[in-house]
Order: structure tokens, then C-alpha cells, then sequence
């Protein structure tokens, strides 16, 4: 079952905006999924889109396997959203907002534990217009979880948080998984997106380029594998590029880097240096995601690799 699927949704804006175009998305049940782009990309149209917030120009939407038109209060009832920029009622607490979406939902959560558990217990029966921005979105993160929903659905939830902030938020998330809430969430901070999610989508002008697990499409695109060595003096005659899989290589000062075409071959690089000289340091990086996004959103990706297969 699909948690979320949509078809050749398409957003436009007068005449020059076309702010989602066709897009083709499956997110399966159970899955955590990173829908990831830069500002302007469409990730909050396709959010709004699916909320039923924004009409589509063409194409269909599903949630939780309804139509996202026809069935938008069974929908609502079901999932648990943060939407972009949350808001809240200045005069209410912290606790009255978790008791209105508590009744509204016909829900039956202890206040007091959604409140220790997106870290306002000590704040929750302030006014909610005396809070600051992270303290806004915990509590609206706290509002997306009520009624175990079975699909969160989160615009940017991050954004306004402080690192403390983040990482809990990723833990109630992957607690959230854990429990076999499927998750949706729009990020552009790559590092949050590759620590929690099963697969990732890379929006970009509107267009859904690439889908997969970051190992997927670190394989894809097939950057290589980067080693650099810190050594005591560059040896004459290391000729490295004939060592097999070796793709490229660079000296700088006492600095040599590798480009390998698989990482099993940095382990060759290091042997052939260490036979020669005497090495000092050792920097061996996977292709990083940011890396990665910046070759499918730079339009690197057309002249450099094939197209991976969009799998969604
Ligand atoms: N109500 C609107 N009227 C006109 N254009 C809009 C409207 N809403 C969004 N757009 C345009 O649609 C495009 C996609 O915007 P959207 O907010 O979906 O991007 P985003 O990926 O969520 O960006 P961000 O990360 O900055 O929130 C942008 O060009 C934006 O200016």
C-alpha cells in the first residue's frame, strides 16, 4: 500500500510558473522519506497539494491510498501534518493547543506526555504568542503527533530549531518509524534528510530528478571515491594512476589525493604511498550527499552521467 502517490501532479502559477511539473511519486507505507530541494523547488506546492490547500492543474493525488480532494476529512483524521511556517493562536497554551487537535480528533493522548516529549513540560501552560520560533515548532510538531497518525506529513521541520532541537526532533521521528508511521518530510539540510530517511527524492524547478536510497543514487551517479594522504615528502615515481581503479590523482605540497572508482581500491592507494614514503595522515570521505545534490541541482548531472532510472 502506498502512503502517499501521485500522478503527473502539476502545479501552475499564472503563466510563467510552473511551480510543480508532472511529478510521479510513491511513497510506501512504513517509509521515511526526504523529499529534498532548494528554495522555490515545489516542495511545499506538492505538500499543499496533498493537504488539499492548493488544487492541482493536472493530475491526481492519493494519501493513505483516498483522494486527496474527495476524502480530505478522513485524511486529515489519519495523518499528523506540520505544516511550513506553523502558526498558533497567541492567547492559548502550549497544553490548550494539544487538547483542541486532542478533541478535534477525537483522540485519546496525555497532554502532559506530547508536551515532555517535544521538549515544552516546562513551558506548557505559557501563552503560545510569548514563544519563541523553535518553541513554536515543537509545539506544532507536538500537534502533528496526536492520534498516532499513519503518516506524518512535515514541511521544513527543522527549520527554527536549534541543534538540540534537530536531533530530537530526528529521534521522534525514527521513534515515530520505528512504530511503522510512514513519514514525509521536506528538507533542504541534507545532513537530517541522509541520518533518518529510506529514500530520498531530489526535487528541482518543479521537476522530481532523482529517487532512491542516498546509496542509490551515490551509486548512480558514480562520483568516485576521494583518499587523501598526508605524506612526508611526495616520493618521484609513485605513478598511482596505474594503479588499477585509480581514476585520478593530485599533488599538492605533501598532499596526495585519489579519486578511486570503487572504495575498496583506496586500500592499494594507501599501500603503494606507505611502501615509499612515510605517511602522516589519512582522509578517506564517502561522496557526500551535498555533493551529490549539487550535481542533480546544478545540471552537472546532464553532461557528466547518464540519468539515473526514477524509480518512484
Ligand atoms: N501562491 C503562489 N503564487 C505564485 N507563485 C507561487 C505561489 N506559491 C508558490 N509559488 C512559486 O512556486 C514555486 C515553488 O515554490 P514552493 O514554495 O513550492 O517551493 P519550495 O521548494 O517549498 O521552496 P522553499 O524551500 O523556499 O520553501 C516558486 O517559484 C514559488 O515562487
Amino acid at each position: 500500500m502506498a502512503a502517499i502517490q501521485t500522478t503527473g501532479l502539476t502545479k501552475r502559477y499564472g503563466e510563467s510558473v510552473l511551480a510543480v511539473d508532472d511529478l510521479d511519486l510513491t511513497v510506501e507505507n512504513g517509509e521515511v522519506f526526504g523529499f529534498l530541494g532548494p528554495n522555490g523547488a515545489g516542495k511545499s506546492t506538492t505538500i499543499n497539494m496533498l493537504l488539499d490547500f492548493v488544487r492541482p492543474t493536472h493530475g491526481t493525488a492519493s494519501v493513505l491510498e483516498l483522494d486527496v480532494q474527495a476524502d480530505t476529512d478522513e485524511i486529515r483524521h489519519r495523518i499528523g501534518v506540520l505544516p511550513e511556517g506553523a502558526s498558533v493562536y497567541d492567547r492559548l497554551t502550549a497544553r490548550e493547543h494539544l487538547q483542541w487537535v486532542i478533541d478535534t480528533k477525537g483522540a485519546d493522548d496525555d497532554p502532559d506526555a506530547l508536551l515532555e516529549r517535544v521538549g515544552l513540560a516546562g513551558d506548557g501552560d505559557r501563552a503560545a504568542g510569548g514563544y519563541s520560533k523553535g518553541m513554536t515548532q515543537r509545539l506544532g510538531f507536538g500537534m502533528a503527533l496526536v492520534g498516532d497518525p499513519d503518516l506524518l506529513i512535515l514541511d521544513e521541520p527543522s527549520s527554527g530549531l536549534d541543534p538540540t532541537g534537530m536531533q530530537e526532533m530526528r529521534e521522534i521521528i525514527t521513534e515515530e518509524a520505528d512504530r511503522g508511521t510512514s513519514v514525509f518530510f521536506s528538507s533542504h539540510i541534507l545532513g537530517e534528510v541522509e541520518a533518518i530517511c529510506d529514500r530520498i527524492g531530489i526535487m528541482n524547478e518543479g521537476r522530481l530528478v532523482a529517487t532512491g536510497t542516498p546509496d542509490d543514487l551515490q551509486g548512480e551517479l558514480d562520483l568516485g571515491a576521494p583518499i587523501t594522504l598526508e605524506v612526508e615528502a611526495v616520493p618521484d615515481g609513485l605513478e598511482l594512476e596505474r594503479l588499477e581503479g585509480v581514476r585520478s590523482v593530485s599533488v599538492d605540497g605533501t598532499t596526495i589525493t585519489a579519486t578511486c572508482a570503487d572504495p575498496a581500491v583506496k586500500v592499494d592507494v594507501v599501500e603503494r604511498v606507505a611502501s615509499a614514503t612515510a605517511v602522516r595522515d589519512i582522509v578517506s570521505e564517502d561522496v557526500s550527499l551535498e555533493q551529490l545534490f549539487n550535481t542533480y541541482t546544478n545540471g552537472e548531472r546532464e553532461e557528466t552521467v547518464p540519468a539515473p532510472e526514477v524509480t518512484a
